[in-house]
């Protein structure tokens, strides 16, 4: 078993270390990351990076650390739910074995917290004290493994009354820091300081996200000369307090991808790393910790889970990197050569967290009902294999020519003055005053972070169910069409709606190539030498020759509408009037207010009064509805949903998306839709262009709607109305 011990060397200048190793014809640069085997229990790596040198030897022989494995059994979520987890009070965990009823399994763990354990008994056991190791330059991770539904988001996020392992650490570790140190100048060796900055990450279907600053590309992955794993790219924003913390960490939460599946109505998609980097300012050096909170994506049978689509998708992104995970504590365990960190980005990232130089507590929860039983019973083998896992400290530490510390360190630490060593006992000695602080007046801060989170899972929980909604609807339209067969005759009609649109199209074409074809029509095979402008004129005089859109339904073989007669377009256009066609303007400002130049076509159709030229009272009054409904929607998305959902929709993309998130959070919600209007950087063209797309997805969804609600409608009159709105 190998363990490893930091001795600093202390600083050396490029030049002294160019003497002492001997390696006077290289530059700075070029012995960056060198290693010096000394014999066999000590190495030393010496990394030089802007004349800056720093020299860690490493003891091979001395403390040994485990990976910590405790067990928390969550309690069952109804009373009436079959149980078949037992703990007893020696740490051990009982389950049956499939296999033979009528024997039981038995596992033993560090430590195992039953139904009745709370947040504060997890956090004082096994999380509190490893967060001195952070101020003495080491790693430390804290995560959460289990099936999905086992607890893994309680434990580290919590509630109100209870909150989890991530604000108890930060709370913690600030409380310990502002009451012990000191803001100092920094060349005062006696003194110390500290910095700590927050990034935050999910990986989603195997991409590397930035909560903070969410993009569209899958951030790198990298080893620095220390063998420190980092993402490169990641946002890092430096924290002066708790209430800094909660400020970053509400947003960027919303940011996560949660949804619902059978077994958890907020089920974590991803797998989320809060990161925190300490710094510590002491005699001339820093030392450089940091601690991981990690939530991992629970585990998935898809038959129990019921996922489809994305979901299934999600799932097997999130069994792929758990199943790696094990791999890895497989190979560990073995001793193998090769230990396959790289095959999935979570183990890539949690490479110095399991089996490297890092103090880990794995907190594995369970699910006690017997529904869950296979997934406890893989949980718990895989948690007993973790056990045998050893992670090897190292403290990484920078020897510096002292900078200046920043002055908001300064204004934070400067009200006390305490050495590193009684910061530790001054550590231990706020256990319960600070556990009580956060229970009670603290909760306060942790209120807003827990109903941001309810928000969320109600809003995913609704976008959710309406795309799934949507698909179903589409998938059944599709193949209803297909099958050429009818279970009802809205869903034939929506068939037969969608059949004679693509013959429409069909015939549109048709007309336009024969256009071409005339003389001077612009032929096909010949080069057109005539100019744009020439062009332009001759397009649009063919396109003036094409009968207009509800004459070729008209002409259409099914024979399903015949000429519209004039009283009932005279009727249509009174009726126009009323309710506007777009479903996002129901109070539309006529087109002209729109920039010159773009057209709303869907608009201008409305106020022609062509869209809908026989639309009967009932049918507008339904439209109507519909309208509202849909603009309600659509404002609903644009006041809850996360950046991730906004910059999936049409045209908005990661920017927009962080653009209109930060509008709504410093400006309240959007009142109507000309609020886009009043975002920075978003032009009017875009605006316009933005409603305009929504304006024709809204009135897809109407029409199929409509057609659901008012079967016995014409078909042709349905078709005239969705051709309309839609071109
Ligand atoms: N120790 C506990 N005490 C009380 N309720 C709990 C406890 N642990 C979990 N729960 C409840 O169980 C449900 C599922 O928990 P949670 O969402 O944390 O599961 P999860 O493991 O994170 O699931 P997923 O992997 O799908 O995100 C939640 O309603 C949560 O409030």
């Amino acid at each position: 078993m190998l363990s490893r011990v930091t001795v600093t060397l202390g600083y050396l200048s490029p030049f002294a270390v160019r003497i002492i190793f001997g390696l006077t014809t290289l530059k700075p640069e070029a012995y960056k990351q060198k290693y010096f085997e000394t014999n066999e229990s000590t190495k030393h790596v010496i990394s030089c990076k802007l004349g800056v040198c720093y020299c860690v030897c490493i003891d091979l022989r001395k403390k040994q650390t485990r990976v910590k494995v405790v067990i928390r059994v969550r309690p069952p979520l109804s009373a009436d739910a079959k149980v078949c987890v037992s703990t007893t009070g020696d740490s051990k965990v009982e389950i049956f074995n499939h296999r033979n009823v009528r024997e039981n399994l038995q596992y033993q763990f560090s430590s195992v917290f039953d139904k009745s354990s709370t947040q504060r008994d997890v956090f004082d056991a096994y999380v509190r004290p490893l967060l001195n190791h952070a101020l003495e330059g080491e790693n430390v991770s804290i995560f959460a493994y289990g099936p999905t539904g086992a607890g893994k988001t309680y434990t580290m996020l919590g509630t109100e009354d209870d909150p989890g392992m991530i604000p108890r650490v930060i709370h913690t570790l600030f409380q310990s820091l502002t009451s012990s140190t000191t803001c100092i100048k920094f060349k005062d060796s006696k003194k110390e300081s500290h910095r700590v900055s927050f990034s935050f990450l999910e990986i989603y279907n195997e991409k590397v996200q930035d909560l903070l600053n969410p993009k569209e590309t899958d951030l790198p992955i990298r080893e620095d000369a220390m063998h420190n794993i980092f993402v490169a790219g990641l946002t890092e924003k430096t924290i002066h307090s708790f209430d800094d913390f909660k400020n970053l960490f509400g947003p960027a939460s919303n940011n996560r991808t949660v949804a619902a599946t059978k077994l958890n109505d907020r089920s974590s998609r991803s797998h989320s790393i809060v990161q925190l980097r300490v710094d510590t300012f002491r005699a001339g050096k820093v030392f450089h910790g940091k601690i991981y909170l990690i939530d991992l994506a629970g585990s998935e049978d898809n038959r129990r889970t019921g996922n489809q689509g994305i979901r299934l998708k999600e799932s097997g992104a999130i069994n792929k990197s758990l199943f790696v995970l094990g791999e890895v504590v497989d190979a560990i365990n073995n001793n193998l050569p090769r230990i396959p960190y790289r095959n999935s980005k979570l183990t890539r990232l949690l490479q110095d967290s399991i089996g490297g130089s890092c103090h880990s507590v794995m907190i594995t929860n369970v699910a006690p009902e017997e529904s869950y039983y296979y997934d406890t019973y893989c949980t718990l083998n895989f948690a007993s294999k973790s056990r045998k896992v050893v992670n090897s400290s190292v403290t990484s530490v920078t020897d510096i020519q002292p900078p200046e510390p920043p002055k908001s360190l300064k204004r934070t630490n400067s009200a006390t003055q305490v050495h590193s060593t009684a910061k530790k006992a001054k550590l231990s000695a706020q256990k319960s005053q600070s556990d009580s602080n956060l229970s009670t007046s603290q909760t306060a801060p942790i209120i807003p972070l827990v109903q941001r989170q309810n928000h969320l899972e109600r809003t995913v929980k609704g976008c959710m169910q309406k795309m799934e909604d949507l698909l179903h609807r589409v998938n059944g339209t599709q193949s209803q069409t297909s099958a050429q067969t009818s279970s009802s005759p809205g869903d034939s009609t929506v068939a037969e709606i969608h059949r004679q649109l693509l013959e429409v199209k069909a015939q549109l074409r048709e007309l336009q190539q024969q256009k071409e074809q005339k003389p001077g029509g612009g032929s096909a095979g010949k080069p057109d030498t005539h100019k744009p402008q020439e062009r332009r004129r001759s397009l649009r005089k063919a396109l003036a020759s094409v009968p207009p859109l509800d004459s070729i339904v008209l002409k259409d073989k099914t024979n399903l509408a015949t000429e519209m007669p004039k009283q009932q377009k005279a009727r249509a256009r009174v009726e126009d009037d009323g309710p506007s066609c777009s479903p996002l303007f129901p109070d539309t400002p006529p087109l002209q207010k729109f920039k010159k130049g773009f057209k709303s076509t869907a608009l201008s159709r409305g106020t022609a009064g062509c869209v809908t030229p026989h639309r009967t009272k009932k049918d507008a009054s339904n439209f109507s509805a519909q309208q509202q409904k849909q603009n309600e929607e659509f404002l609903e998305i644009l006041n809850e949903a996360p950046v991730k959902r906004l910059q999936d929709l049409h045209t908005v993309g990661a920017k927009r998306a962080r653009l209109i998130f930060e509008w709504r959070q410093t400006q309240g919600p959007f009142t109507s839709f000309e609020d886009l209007r009043r975002i920075p950087g978003f032009t009017e063209k875009y605006v316009s262009s933005l409603l305009q797309v929504y304006d024709r997805q809204g009135a897809m969804e109407i029409m199929i709607q409509m057609t659901k609600h008012t079967p016995n409608t014409s078909i042709s009159e349905r078709l005239v109305q969705c051709v309309g709105i839609m071109f």
